[in-house]
Parts: C-alpha cells; structure tokens; sequence
C-alpha cells in the first residue's frame, strides 16, 4: 500500500548561498495492508522529512513514493489533494482547524468531504469525540480555544473519522494521559484490522512496541551510511 523506491531528499537552503544539504538516499520501505511501520532514528535522522515526502509535502528528489497507485514523488496537485481525502491520513499532536466551525463538524468533516451522508457522518464524529473524552459540552464550541489536550484528542478524532486505507500518525500518542492513550492505541489496531497501512513516528516505546509491528531506522537512509 505505501511502497517507497530509493527515495533522495536534499533542501536547498536559499538564504544560505543556495547551499545543497542531503539529508536522505536510497530510502526503500514497503508497508502492507493491515501492518503498522514504526520510524526511528536519533532526532534529525530524517523520520518527519520521510513522513512529510509520503504525504507530498517534501518532493523527493529522486526515487518512487507509491501510496497505492499514485507516486505522490511524480503526482499533479489535485491528485495529491485527492489522495488525501480519501486515502492517505495523517495525523498528528496539533490541530489545524478554520475559526469558529463547531468541534462535531471538524470531526466530521473528512467524512463528509468523501460523500458519507451528513447523519452518519456525525453520529462517527460523536462516537469518536465520546471514545476519546471529550464532554458534549464542547462540541457545539469551535476547538480554537480547547486546551492543548482536547486539541489533541479531538485532532486525533478527526484523523480516524474516514476509514484511510493508508496512514501517517505522528506522535499521536505525546502528552496524552494513561487512558486516552489506551484508546488511541485501540483506534490504530482497529485501523490496522480493517486493512490500513500505517507508518508512524513514536517517541513513547511502550506504545510503539504495541502498536507497531515492526521498526525501520530511517539512519540507515542518511546520504553518508547509503554511499
Ligand atoms: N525545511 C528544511 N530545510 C532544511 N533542512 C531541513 C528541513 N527539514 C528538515 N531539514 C533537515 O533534515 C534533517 C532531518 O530532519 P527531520 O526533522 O526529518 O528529523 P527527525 O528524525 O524527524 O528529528 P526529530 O526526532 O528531532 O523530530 C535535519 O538535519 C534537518 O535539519
């Protein structure tokens, strides 16, 4: 599902004399249906850069980044923005909402940008929102003001509303307590029972170990070690 071929990555510092810095070489993973992939690596060996080309954000310099059919290193901007919506999630510790939408809409939202009808849209966002301990109190309120903690959990929320075949969760388990932290455990083995594809990064190593079944030290990716 998320398959990447001998991927380079370099920046090119444009304040800084245009100098070139390779930071990733021959990066190659492949990651199936229903297995969670775990990125580790001393801090600045490259996990979040590996997760920001999956998702389009860097463009690879070189080298295949297929999340099923589509090479996100190769694809048109609209085809990434589809690849979004309907396949490839992400999800991380903050929330990036519009002002003044109400938390249950946030939730439902990339439910209803997939066509789900809006009932049943909101009764997953509801369900979710409960799961993960955010009163109904809150939810007609824009999350803008929430603390960093419901932020957090209802960031989460959203990101497991549409079922995404293939996902990038990033720290989503920092700063949570002991039983939201269960629950989002929970969601990403419900995730990988019904078939998703998921690559994430995991500081927490207890919640890596149970979520993840297997580790990829993205060190080895660093352009020195693949020369
Ligand atoms: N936009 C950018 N411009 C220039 N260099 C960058 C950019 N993004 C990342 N880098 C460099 O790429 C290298 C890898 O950074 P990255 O953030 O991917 O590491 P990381 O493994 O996720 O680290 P951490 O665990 O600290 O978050 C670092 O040397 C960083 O300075």
């Amino acid at each position: 599902m998320i398959e990447l071929e001998n991927v380079s990555k370099s920046f090119t510092l444009h304040n800084q004399g245009s100098a070139v810095i390779p930071v990733m070489a021959g990066a190659s993973l492949r990651v199936k249906p229903g297995e969670c992939v775990a990125l580790t690596g001393a801090s600045g060996a490259g996990k979040s850069t590996l997760m920001r080309v999956i998702y389009g954000n860097y463009l690879a310099a070189s080298g295949r980044v297929m999340v099923g059919d589509l090479d996100v290193a190769q694809a048109e901007p609209r085809e990434i923005l589809a690849l979004r919506r309907e396949t490839l999630g992400y999800v991380s510790q903050f929330l990036r909402v519009v002002p003044r939408v109400p938390t249950l809409e946030v939730v439902a939202d990339p439910l209803l940008a997939v066509g789900v009808e809006k009932e049943a849209a909101l009764d997953k966002a509801a369900d979710l929102l409960s799961r993960l301990n955010i009163p109904k109190r809150l939810w007609s309120l824009s999350p803008t003001t929430f603390s960093g903690g419901e932020q957090q959990r209802v960031n989460i929320a959203r990101g497991f509303a549409h079922e995404y075949p293939a996902m990038l969760l990033d720290e989503p388990t920092a700063s949570l307590d002991a039983t939201n932290r269960a629950t989002v455990l929970s969601l990403i083995e419900e995730a990988k029972a019904r078939g998703a594809a998921i690559v994430g990064i995991f500081h927490d190593v207890e919640a890596r170990e149970r979520a993840c079944d297997r580790e990829i030290d993205v060190s080895v990716f660093t352009p020195e070690m693949a020369a």
